[in-house]
């Protein structure tokens, strides 16, 4: 199987002289193409950071990162700009939707940005997402008219309309309750094992990583445990014994 994504060697450190913080040390990793991939950790364990690096958000201190065949390390701003625009979808805690725009809108934001309007394949892609998410009835509506879970939804559709490389989610059910989060989960799992999407997401909830095809554990800006699909209660079992060891 083939990497969507990979950071070699990278480093990250914040601040210097007493103030200096070693947010990555030293992490070696790929996320695989096709697959919904958690990724865990204690909180200042260095997951945004690995996150944003790898999205072109952020630039490490040392190392190097891959976005498919492309080394980013070395690009500047505006290079990034763009291929976050094309190769990469994000999916927020907090929706991040257009609050002016009307939920179609939302969908197209992604094309807008780019400058271009979607080929006809792209519209009928679109289409398919817009009922699979169950938005049809929506569409002329805006973000503060639907519920949480139907925002999010929106924010998945906006994600995966430019079919990009890699979608990360960062903690994507952490505003919703756990029936709604349950269901944002599901339709993300169903995105990758139904279009071979790859998902990279931050959590910090093991019933969220059980979704995942992987689960990647942080700990002190290292990757501590790389493990195939688990149950919550191995998740939840393996933080603790974690927790206790540290
Ligand atoms: N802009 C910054 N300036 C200084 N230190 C930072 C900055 N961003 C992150 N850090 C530090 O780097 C470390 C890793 O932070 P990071 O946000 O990646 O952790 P995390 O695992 O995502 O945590 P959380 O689960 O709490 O969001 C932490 O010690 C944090 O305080």
């Amino acid at each position: 199987m083939g990497l969507v994504a990979r950071v070699q060697n990278l480093t990250k450190t914040y601040g210097s002289g007493d103030n200096r913080v070693d947010a990555l040390r030293d992490v070696t990793i790929g996320i695989r193409r096709g697959q919904f991939t958690a990724i865990m950790g204690p909180s200042g364990s260095g997951k945004s950071t690995l996150m944003h690096i790898m999205a072109g958000l952020d630039s490490p201190t040392g190392g190097r990162v891959w976005l498919g065949d492309t080394d980013i390390t070395g690009l500047g701003d505006s290079q990034l700009t763009l291929l976050r625009r094309r190769r990469v979808g994000f999916v927020f805690q907090s929706f991040n939707l257009v609050p002016t725009l009307d939920i179609a809108g939302n969908v197209h934001l992604p094309f807008e940005l780019d400058g271009r309007k979607p080929s006809s394949q792209e519209r009928e892609w679109i289409d398919t997402l817009v009922d699979s998410l169950g938005l049809r009835g929506r569409l002329t509506h805006r973000p503060h008219e639907l519920s949480g879970g139907q925002q999010q939804r929106v924010a998945i559709a906006r994600a995966l309309a430019t079919r990009p490389d890699l979608v990360f989610a960062d903690e994507p059910t952490g505003n919703l309750d756990s029936r709604t989060g349950r269901e944002v989960l599901s339709l993300l799992a169903a995105a990758s094992a139904q279009y071979g999407q790859s998902i990279a997401m931050v959590t910090h909830d093991p019933i969220a990583a059980s979704y995942a095809d992987r689960i990647l554990f942080l700990a002190d800006g290292r990757v501590v445990e790389d493990r195939e699909r688990s149950t919550a209660e191995e998740i939840s079992r393996y933080m603790l014994a974690m927790e206790a060891a540290a």
